[in-house]
């Protein structure tokens, strides 16, 4: 792969689902991964490097600006991913993000792509197309956590000089199984397209939606084209386009109280 062969990039959360597929396309196209999560990580090519941090360590700045030395870019996956108490959320999700951020500029590693999500607009009506200009309508304390991780990545752009995308992924299924996943689903194909155009862009900031070439979408992706990334995959061969009335908010189970009512346990 043009740009990306004979990188060497991080990858946070390389245990997770997506952290997992994404490294066997990387390697794929030639690059060297560095690999760090709390979990165990199977390595996916000879010579990665693989740093397991200790859940109490994950606040130990020193040990992730030293797994990113040397490092062409970071893709920061690790987090928790979806709703959860907010403090965890805030712990994990944002101080993680943060600490990604920062590692990043004390070891000179000039980008960093995000995981964040389309449940940043989740409040917003299924009537209504968005894109990555409107005002946030988190579906609930998760996307709170991923708009302060998109903010971070605007002050880390503007103050410190990094390079940053968010991509804004849909719904990382293996396949669509819901008339919701109709519009949202992110093919596993797709999500490499995405998160490779991510890693090469020439562009300084950007934040876009990552999801497959759904006959019917509710995000636009004029941003993500402006960047390269060009799905191809569609739900609507796969599940049928059951419509969803006017008045639905686009997080759907995910926007109504009792989903975070049911995950707010701490205090
Ligand atoms: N799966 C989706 O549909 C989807 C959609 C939108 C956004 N995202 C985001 O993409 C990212 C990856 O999602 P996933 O589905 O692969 O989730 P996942 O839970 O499978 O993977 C997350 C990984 O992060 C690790 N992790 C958690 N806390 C950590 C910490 N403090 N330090 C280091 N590693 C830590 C976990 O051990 C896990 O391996 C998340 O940030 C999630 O919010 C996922
Ligand atoms: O919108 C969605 O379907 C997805 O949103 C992501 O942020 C979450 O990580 C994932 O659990 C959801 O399935």
């Amino acid at each position: 792969m043009d740009g990306l062969s004979g990188q060497t990039w991080a990858i946070t959360g390389a245990a997770g689902r997506i952290g997992s597929d994404l490294r066997q396309a990387l390697a794929g196209d030639g690059v060297r991964l560095v690999s760090v999560d709390v979990a165990p990580v199977q390595p996916v090519h000879d010579g990665e490097q693989v740093h397991r941090l200790d859940v109490a360590d994950v606040a130990d700045l020193d040990g992730l600006a030293r797994a990113l030395t040397g490092c062409d870019g970071v893709v920061h996956l690790a987090g928790i991913p979806d709703e959860a108490d907010f403090h965890d959320l805030a712990e994990i999700n944002i101080v993680g993000t943060y600490h990604a951020l920062e590692a990043a500029r004390r070891a000179e590693v000039p980008r960093l792509v995000l995981a964040s999500s389309n449940r940043v607009t989740g409040c917003y009506d299924v009537a209504t197309t968005v894109d990555p200009g409107v005002p946030p309508r988190p579906d609930g304390f998760y996307g709170v956590s991923k708009v302060a991780g998109e903010a971070l990545c605007r002050l880390y752009v503007d103050k410190f000089g990094l390079r940053t995308v968010a991509l804004r992924i849909g719904s990382y299924e293996e396949r669509p199984v819901s008339a919701r996943h109709a519009r949202t689903w992110l093919s596993r194909d797709d999500a490499a397209r995405a998160f490779r155009a991510a890693m090469t862009a020439d562009v300084r900031f950007a934040v876009c939606y990552a999801v497959s070439a759904n006959r019917e979408l509710w995000w636009d992706l004029a941003d993500g084209r402006a960047l390269g990334f060009e799905p191809v995959d569609d739900a609507g061969d796969l599940v049928p386009l059951t419509p969803i009335p006017p008045g639905t908010p686009q997080g759907g189970e995910f926007a109504t109280p009792g989903y975070s009512l049911e995950r707010m346990h701490r205090r």
